[in-house]
């Protein structure tokens, strides 16, 4: 017997030997092979699958993969899934054969990063049970870590516990550089602006080298400036393969260059891959994208770097107008009264030690009627629009911060809130805190994170007529209409169960000529369901996705009229769809009904009758009366009506913040981009037709070779 297997040794080798060898190069990290993809056990046994039938390989070497798809979720998901979550089915039809070559779990060797609201904070070191104007007081908790603590891992209270992963300091060093977080590092994470929190979390899991690291949505909300400078350095990263890297992106996000494939989900269903492969590939497959296909449209532009636009404006009785329906002709309104004044405000902190001592805000002098003066000198008027933009850090949440009273230096610096200040002066009396709830809708990711997740959805809207969320509303008969108003006409959104079956159907519906009988009947009962609003007392805030909570946030801060709205990234996060329903809300309100077969150009409809006929309309957008506030730094989200802009400089530079006035939408005036910012915007290399057909070719070789080395490789081992 021993002999015998001796005598067989010379033959085992060998094929040992190859089969290490073709381990090496061609081992997928991760394989999907027709995996059906479950949430859970019980899911599986009474709701459909998140994604199905999927297969796809990420190899080991040179590839730098985006995910591509209409909704956030559905992307977090498949993420999640190659991170080695969920109950994929057939068990083996989720592997990773070169981690199992390693010897290591994917929990090990994969990282994730997402960058919701209950991701938020820096990997659960946040400090629970915080309020939002916490960020801004100058002491220090005990508990409250330095970034140079959260990322060499000192987050421990017993000091035995401190984990092994950051000896490397070289790799700290390297990665703190260039990220630009060396003057952040002695900062308390809870003081961290949203855009450097959001660079400290891709720092920290840089750390950890992983073999795979996972990026969910990395450039939502950062500026463009250091949205280059971080691309810049994740393909450096991903070159030298350490980490490899995929990251997730928003359908019409332009896809880094250095990306070089692609994996897009079905627009519809978000369950299945439509497409996979080289950018190349995927480029060619769709083709010449046929009548009116927004998704292709936007997909093709976004390989091809092309701006997609003027295929989002839309033509109206032959006027071009943004996605919100503003055209070129749409004129500012005539301001009112100030309803803030800033005469000369600079915020700081460490007053009391100048070596310490920095200036956040308005550390600048600037032309006042002719005179020098020192600080941000600005007004905000009844009646006006206005975006703020500046890059992550300038202070734009902490100037929203005074304007909503959260920042303890409101009462002591030169501002004018409504006419008055926040501390009584003689003959005058201050403005209290209850009276500035009343009068401003806020919206942002600061309220998204302290708000009580307990809440009812209705009560969440209620909460607008109250001094702070979870006090009792002061609601009439009105303000009920107006809750139910809201609801039914972002039931689709908020009551997901209910309605993402619905639009599955109404848009299954179009498709099929002769609908059955019990479709017909169910589509009946999903409208009446709709209609019936009493899920918005059953289901709290928590039970909604991440979209969904900013929705009925972005509803909240509208929902009472304030004469002021601070839109504050309120739109970040939500699917496309819902956040071009959102901005027509907020235009129009209920005169102009927003339609889902979005990727038709003739994206929404006007439907004034139904205001004449009945008088159904309760909202019909932001009134005259009004002021608006928005921040983002993603076009997409600047609503069309917005004419002036302020543009804070970075903090320490010592500019002036400029402010300047748009031609129109800034949509349909994308040059305008770059006169805000001041700079030079990088234009991306545009990869050519040329590149992308050689791509493609050299993809198929590709997998015709690793086709033939498969089948090689079954014969040897057969
Ligand atoms: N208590 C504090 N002490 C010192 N610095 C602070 C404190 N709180 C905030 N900062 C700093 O103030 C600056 C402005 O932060 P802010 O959140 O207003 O920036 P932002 O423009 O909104 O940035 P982003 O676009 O990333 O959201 C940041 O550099 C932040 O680190």
């Amino acid at each position: 017997m021993f002999r015998a297997q001796l005598r067989r040794r010379p033959f085992a080798y060998p094929q040992i030997a190859i089969r290490l060898r073709s381990l090496s190069t061609e081992t997928p990290l991760v394989r999907l092979e027709n995996a059906t993809v479950y949430k859970d056990s019980l899911q599986q046994n009474n709701q459909s699958p998140l994604f199905q039938k999927i297969d796809f390989t990420l190899h080991t070497a040179n590839e730098h993969w985006a995910l591509i798809s209409t909704t956030d979720s559905s992307r977090t998901d498949f993420l999640n899934v190659l991170n080695g979550r969920y109950l994929a089915t057939p068990p083996e039809a989720r592997s990773y054969p070169y981690l199992e070559l390693q010897n290591t779990t994917p929990h090990r060797a994969i990282s994730y990063i997402g960058f919701d609201a209950e991701r938020s904070g820096l990997g659960g070191t946040a400090v629970k049970g915080q309020y939002l104007s916490q960020r801004y007081e100058a002491h220090r908790e005990v508990d409250d870590w330095s970034l140079l603590d959260y990322l060499e891992g000192n987050t421990e209270l017993n000091a035995l516990e401190k984990p092994e992963n950051v000896k490397d300091t070289d790799l700290l060093a390297n990665i703190v550089a260039n990220l630009n977080l060396e003057p952040l590092l002695h900062l308390p994470v809870s003081n961290l602006s949203n855009g450097q929190t959001r660079r400290a979390r891709i720092a920290k899991a840089l750390l950890q080298k992983p073999e795979l690291l996972l990026l969910d949505g990395p450039f939502m909300g950062l500026d463009p400036i250091s949205k280059e400078h971080i691309s810049t350095f994740l393909k450096q990263m991903a070159e030298r393969s350490n980490p490899r890297i995929m990251l997730s992106l928003r359908l019409g996000e332009s896809i880094p260059t250095w990306i070089t494939h692609l994996i897009v989900l079905d627009s519809e269903t978000n369950s299945q891959v439509c497409h996979s492969g080289t950018k190349g590939r995927v480029w060619k497959a769709l083709g010449r994208p046929r009548g009116k296909n927004g998704f292709q449209q936007s997909l093709r532009s976004s390989i091809t770097l092309e701006s997609n636009r003027p295929s989002r404006a839309k033509h109206s009785k032959d006027e071009i107008t943004s996605s919100d329906g503003f055209t070129e002709k749409h004129r500012p309104l005539t301001p009112g009264e100030a309803l803030v004044e800033m005469q000369g405000v600079k915020v700081s902190y460490g007053a009391s030690d100048a070596s310490t001592k920095k200036i956040v805000l308005g550390n600048w002098s600037e032309s006042v009627d002719g005179v020098e003066k020192e600080g941000l000198w600005w007004n905000l008027r009844r009646g006006e629009r206005w975006g703020v933009f500046g890059p992550n850090g300038s202070g734009k949440t902490t100037l929203l911060s005074l304007i909503t009273s959260d920042h303890p230096q409101t009462y002591s610096l030169p501002i004018k809130l409504f006419g008055r200040s926040r501390i009584p002066s003689p003959g005058e009396l201050g403005i209290s805190i209850f009276e500035l709830q009343s009068r401003i809708g806020h919206s942002s990711p600061e309220v998204h994170t302290y708000f009580p997740k307990h809440l009812p959805i209705r009560r969440v809207l209620e909460s607008a007529w109250a001094d702070t969320p979870l006090s009792k509303p002061r609601l009439t008969w009105q303000n009920d209409i107006r809750v139910n108003a809201f609801l039914r006409w972002f039931a689709p959104e908020l009551s997901p169960t209910q309605t993402s079956e619905l639009q599955t159907l109404a848009i299954n519906k179009e498709k099929i000529p002769r609908i059955s009988p019990t479709m017909k009947r169910r589509l009946e009962r999903l409208q009446t369901i709709t209609e019936d609003l009493d899920w918005a007392d059953t289901m709290t805030f928590r039970d909604l996705s991440f979209s969904s909570q900013r929705v009925l946030l972005f509803l909240r801060a509208l929902v009472a009229d304030p004469d002021l709205i601070i839109l504050d990234e309120a739109l970040s996060g939500m699917d496309k769809a819902v956040s071009e329903k959102c901005m027509l809300f907020l235009a129009h309100g209920e005169k102009i009904e927003h339609h889902y077969d979005r990727w038709n150009s003739s994206g929404h409809r006007f439907t004034d009758t139904l205001q004449k006929d009945n008088e159904m309309v309760n909202f019909d957008g932001i009134q005259d009366s009004q002021a608006l506030l928005t921040i983002s730094h993603n076009t997409e989200d600047i609503p069309g009506c917005v004419r002036q802009w302020i543009c804070l400089p970075q903090s320490g530079d010592g500019k002036p913040a400029r402010v300047g006035e748009l031609p129109g939408p800034l949509e349909l005036h994308p040059d305008s981009w770059a006169d805000i910012w001041d700079v030079p915007l990088p234009k991306p290399v545009k990869p050519t037709v040329r590149q992308l057909t050689a791509s493609a070719e050299m993809d198929a070789k590709a997998r015709k070779k690793e086709g033939r080395a498969k089948k090689t490789l079954e014969t040897k081992e057969a």
